[in-house]
């Protein structure tokens, strides 16, 4: 069967309600053959249903979801591999049955085992590690050869290097022309992504490179030895304000509102704009958008 030229997945103006909440709200986006794209978003952003309707799983309820250059079906979907947040394997069944369960449905031959993972062949799923059962889903979403893979916090929970392994077969994935959409809340996997995508309460506020999505959002850089006391004095004032270690960071504001208030509290600070992180200009869209 040929590849497909255009979009792998695709959305055209998709909406999704649960009774009268609006979960998904007149997203349009796609993924190419070959791109890496990351979608971005807060807990509860959306994600996970956008990604559920791309893949047929979940109806919309208004536009239309398109995989592999039409409506999802049966066929189509099996071009697909999907990683879905709670991995899609049994527990109760060993890493190769699990594979050869999935070959099976798939009709493909059963998937070589890579080296860190070999160790577990019978090893019942739900024993293994987290980060081997990661891989081990991902081994199982691949096997049949995929033109797009659609992958739900794939790195969640794992150890810096099981993601880095992990960003490695995204990575030769992408190479070999297959579309890849991938949700994290890491922000050092949102740089590796071609391309980002930002939700915030269903919609789709911000997209195109981190440059694109950070724009020219500054943020504040609070320098100060009681750091504790500073977040806690620029949270209580309902700014924005993010602790990364024991930098103090408070995006998009003023930087006299910042001072005053550490004023207030009596705290002694060096504060500089500085340019804001993805994560930043996320909180401040998921502000706008609340
Ligand atoms: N079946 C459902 N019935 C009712 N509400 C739902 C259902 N599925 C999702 N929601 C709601 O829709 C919103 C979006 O959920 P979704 O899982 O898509 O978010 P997300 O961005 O993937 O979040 P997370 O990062 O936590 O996975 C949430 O408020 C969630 O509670």
């Amino acid at each position: 069967m040929s590849r497909a030229t255009g979009p792998v997945v695709e959305a055209r103006g998709v909406s999704r309600r649960f009774g009268t909440f609006t979960a998904v709200d007149d997203v349009t986006m796609h993924v190419e053959p070959g791109e890496v794209v990351g979608l971005l978003g807060a807990n509860g952003a959306g994600k996970t249903t956008l990604m559920r309707m791309l893949l047929g799983l979940l109806p919309t309820s208004a536009g239309a979801a398109r995989m592999l250059g039409g409506p999802p079906n049966r066929a189509r979907r099996k071009r697909l591999g999907y990683v879905p947040q709670n991995l899609g394997l049994y527990t109760d069944m060993t890493l190769t049955e699990n594979l050869e369960f999935v070959a099976g449905s798939y009709g493909t031959p059963v998937p070589a085992l890579p080296d860190e993972i070999a160790g577990y062949a019978r090893t019942l799923v739900g024993a293994m590690p987290l980060g081997a059962q990661r891989q081990a889903a991902f081994c199982a979403a691949l096997s049949h050869a995929p033109e797009a893979v659609l992958l739900d916090e794939p790195t969640s929970g794992v150890d810096a290097l099981a993601r880095a392994r992990l960003w490695d077969t995204i990575r030769e994935q992408s190479d070999a022309g297959v579309g890849v959409l991938v949700t994290t809340h890491y922000m050092q996997e949102a740089q590796q992504c071609d391309r980002l995508l930002l939700m915030s309460h269903g919609r789709l506020v911000a997209q195109g490179s981190e440059a694109d999505v950070v724009g020219d959002t500054r943020a504040c850089a609070v320098r100060t030895d009681d750091w504790a006391a500073a977040f806690s004095a620029l949270n209580a004032a309902r700014l924005p304000v993010i602790l990364d270690g024991r930098a103090v960071r408070v995006a998009d504001v003023d930087l006299d509102d910042v001072r005053a208030t550490l004023a207030r509290a009596g705290l002694e600070a060096d504060v500089e704009a500085v340019p804001a992180t993805i994560e930043e200009r996320m909180l401040v869209l998921a502000r706008a958008a609340g």
